[in-house]
């Protein structure tokens, strides 16, 4: 099972590898602005899977939404530390 901390570890390398078919970084190619839309439209389905539907579907939303804040992280230049020293 992947953890936070794992799926970034895998996200960085693909961020330098650049493999072809790779969703992350069509999305780092799409920019900041484009992955903070979709930031938002996540936590919206976050929002709504948590009032209206299952506790699974609203855990596979959170996944989903902390996956992209992850590829902003990246698109960013951030590391887990500059994020962790905040917690
Ligand atoms: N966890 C995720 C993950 N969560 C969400 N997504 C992306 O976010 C989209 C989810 O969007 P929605 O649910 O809103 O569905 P949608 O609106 O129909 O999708 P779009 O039209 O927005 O593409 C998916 O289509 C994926 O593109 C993810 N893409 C990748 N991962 C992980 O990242 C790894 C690397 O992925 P690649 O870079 O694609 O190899 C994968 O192995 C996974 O572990």
């Amino acid at each position: 099972m992947k953890t936070f901390d794992s799926l970034f570890a895998e996200l960085s390398e693909k961020a330098v590898t650049r493999p072809a078919g790779s969703g992350t970084v069509a999305e780092l190619d799409a920019g900041v602005h484009a992955i903070g839309k979709k930031i938002v439209e996540e936590a919206a389905e976050v929002w709504m899977a948590a009032e209206h539907e299952t506790q699974e579907a609203a855990a596979e939303e959170i996944s989903q939404l902390l996956y992209h804040v992850q590829v902003l992280m990246l698109a960013k230049g951030m590391t887990l530390e500059d994020v962790y020293t905040h917690l």
